[in-house]
């Protein structure tokens, strides 16, 4: 590897500077010189390119976002842009990158990788959504956060006997839905994986109520219902006031929790390692608490099975 390029892509995700820090520490320690690429794949079209050195990245490791910035580049997705792209990286001498981002990035990465550039990708994303890795750096960090606003929640809910609705991000993964109810943080829950229509929903509300439970949390995964209409429909259905609390962008930011810090640590070297020893078109995971590396292209083809998770929160839930 002569130089390498660092990116992060998409959505930020607490821990990706964490992954940033890794990457640069390790390739210092393997004297190779590091570029740090800002505002994702639109800054590298765009050439907003500079040395990051181990001193920037030093206090980095807690702090939420990104301190390279990202975007959500609709140049790249052209094959123009990413001409300019490969262009730019060729000028700057720079053969390998690390891109640091969600399932867009990562199919964003491949098609680097086709053009000739040394490529390895890092999941990187609050959404989980990658399947060939049990966990994506930030999914942790916003999954506590979830959890924090839920408790906080649950305590004005059962002062006033509430139902409250409450939308999580994870676009169209439920993982967050799924892992808050599966930590105690939501009585009935809706995904993308495991949808419950507007009637299922009321009937689990009506049992709940039935066995005495006044104060239910509902948590939805984010783009499936209009929320307005979901909550008119319960209150009209059961004769209750429910409240609804979207989460928002309060789920993205904050510092990394312990978890997302070593995730992307581990991350982060490996992807480095993977570099130097001659390896590209990769994307680094973890699997079963084991870090692993899998093609870019199958990576982005895998579907989750998330069955044993939902056999569970099924035991938990009755
Ligand atoms: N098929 C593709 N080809 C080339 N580039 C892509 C492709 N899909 C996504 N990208 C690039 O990756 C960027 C980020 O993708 P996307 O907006 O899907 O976020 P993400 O990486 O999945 O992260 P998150 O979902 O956490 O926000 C896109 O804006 C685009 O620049
Ligand atoms: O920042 P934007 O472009 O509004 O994207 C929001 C999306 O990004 C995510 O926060 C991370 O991918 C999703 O959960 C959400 O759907
Ligand atoms: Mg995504």
């Amino acid at each position: 590897m002569k130089k390498l390029g660092v990116l992060t892509s998409g959505g930020d995700a607490p821990g990706m500077n964490a992954a940033i820090r890794a990457v640069v520490k390790a390739a210092s320690h393997y004297h190779v010189e590091v570029m740090g690429i800002q505002v994702g794949f639109q800054g590298l079209i765009d050439g907003k390119i500079h040395k990051l050195t181990s001193q920037e990245v030093e206090d980095i490791a807690d702090r939420g976002g990104t301190i390279l910035k990202t975007s959500r580049s609709l140049e790249f997705m052209e094959e123009t842009g990413r001409k300019k792209a490969f262009n730019r990286l060729k000028d700057l001498d720079i053969d390998s990158v690390i891109v640091i981002g969600g399932e867009g990035s990562l199919k964003g990465a491949e098609k680097l990788q086709k053009l000739g550039i040394n490529v390895v990708g890092i999941p990187g994303t609050i959404d989980n959504d990658l399947a060939y890795t049990d966990y994506s750096i930030g999914f942790d960090t916003t999954l506590n956060t979830v959890l924090e606003c839920i408790g906080k929640i649950k305590d004005t809910d059962y002062s006033h006997d509430k139902t409250t609705i409450v939308e999580v991000m994870g676009r169209y993964c439920g993982d967050l839905a799924l892992y808050s109810a599966l930590a105690g943080g939501g009585e009935i829950i809706s995904t993308p994986e495991r949808p419950l229509d507007l009637y299922s929903i009321c009937s689990k509300l009506r049992l709940r109520m039935s066995s005495g439970k006044n104060d239910n949390l509902v948590i939805v995964t984010e783009r499936m219902y209009d929320l307005q209409d979901l909550q008119h429909y319960i209150e009209k259905k059961l004769n209750i006031s429910v409240r609804t609390t979207s989460l928002g962008f309060i789920q993205r930011g904050g510092n990394a929790s312990a978890f997302d810090r070593v995730l992307a640590s581990n991350m982060g070297v490996k992807a480095v390692e993977l570099l130097m020893n001659g390896y590209s078109g990769l994307a680094v995971g973890m699997k079963e608490n084991k870090m692993i590396h899998k093609e870019l292209g199958c990576v982005n083809s895998e579907i989750a099975d998330k069955q044993d998770k939902y056999r569970l929160l099924e035991k938990l839930l009755g």
